[in-house]
């Protein structure tokens, strides 16, 4: 099968297991995640603080972040100057829109909900980005929804540079080696509800 077809259909099967897991799976892994979180100490691993983290509102049966979010809202995990950003779309990449208790809300066109903000930053503002994932293999290959927006988003990035990015996903979506595209942007770490992996 060419890859590009290899890709989708993959795609399909990987998304229909996320979205088969059951509210009490999602909730149990959300709880799992911030674990992880805290044990693997990854806001420690940078020379400088990160103080703008990117995540995304979960959709699809996407592993949620929002217990990170809730924490670091509410106890200033990292630093009292922490900011939270969410992608936005903008043409073919994103921008990343600040968001806050009072933020505004607009829907977009896949129907997922964006904070409006003017002054959205670009991606490479950021400090840490935490990309919602179809599939990943261990070899920091990942599979996205296909539109290439994460991709397009972060081509200039080079690895161990600025910002951190980390996919976050369930293990059933794990799979023995991605196909991978050339313009696929490396990873620099996977985030599970039972682990994390460097590359
Ligand atoms: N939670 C979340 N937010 C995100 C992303 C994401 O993957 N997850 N994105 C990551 O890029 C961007 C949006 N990209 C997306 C691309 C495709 C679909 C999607 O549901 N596609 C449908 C077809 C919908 C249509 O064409 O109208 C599908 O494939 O079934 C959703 C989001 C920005 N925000
Ligand atoms: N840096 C880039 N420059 C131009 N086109 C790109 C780039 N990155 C991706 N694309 C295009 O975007 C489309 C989707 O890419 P791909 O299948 O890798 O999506 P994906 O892995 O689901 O990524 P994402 O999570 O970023 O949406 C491809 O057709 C590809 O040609």
């Amino acid at each position: 099968m060419p890859k590009n077809d290899q890709r989708q259909s993959l795609r399909q099967e990987l998304r229909k297991k996320r979205r088969a897991l059951t509210e009490q799976q999602q909730d149990d892994a959300a709880s799992e995640l911030l674990n992880q979180w805290y044990t693997n100490q990854i806001h420690l691993s940078t020379q400088t603080p990160l103080n703008k983290i990117a995540l995304y509102l979960a959709n699809d049966g996407e592993l949620s972040p929002h217990q990170i979010a809730n924490d670091i809202f509410s106890r200033d995990t990292i630093t009292p100057q922490t900011t939270l950003y969410l992608p936005a779309l903008n043409n073919d990449k994103l921008l990343f829109a600040h968001y806050s208790k009072s933020s505004e809300w607009h829907t977009n066109r896949f129907g997922i909900e964006e904070p409006v903000d003017e002054n959205a930053l670009l991606p490479n503002q950021l400090d840490l980005v935490f990309l919602p994932l179809v599939g990943f293999d261990e070899q920091g290959g990942r599979l996205g929804m296909g539109g290439g927006f994460y991709d397009k988003s972060f081509a200039q990035k080079k690895p161990k540079e600025k910002p951190l990015l980390i996919g976050l996903a369930h293990e059933c979506q794990k799979v023995n080696q991605l196909p991978i595209a050339s313009w696929d942007v490396p990873l620099d770490g996977i985030l599970t509800p039972e682990r994390f992996i460097w590359f």
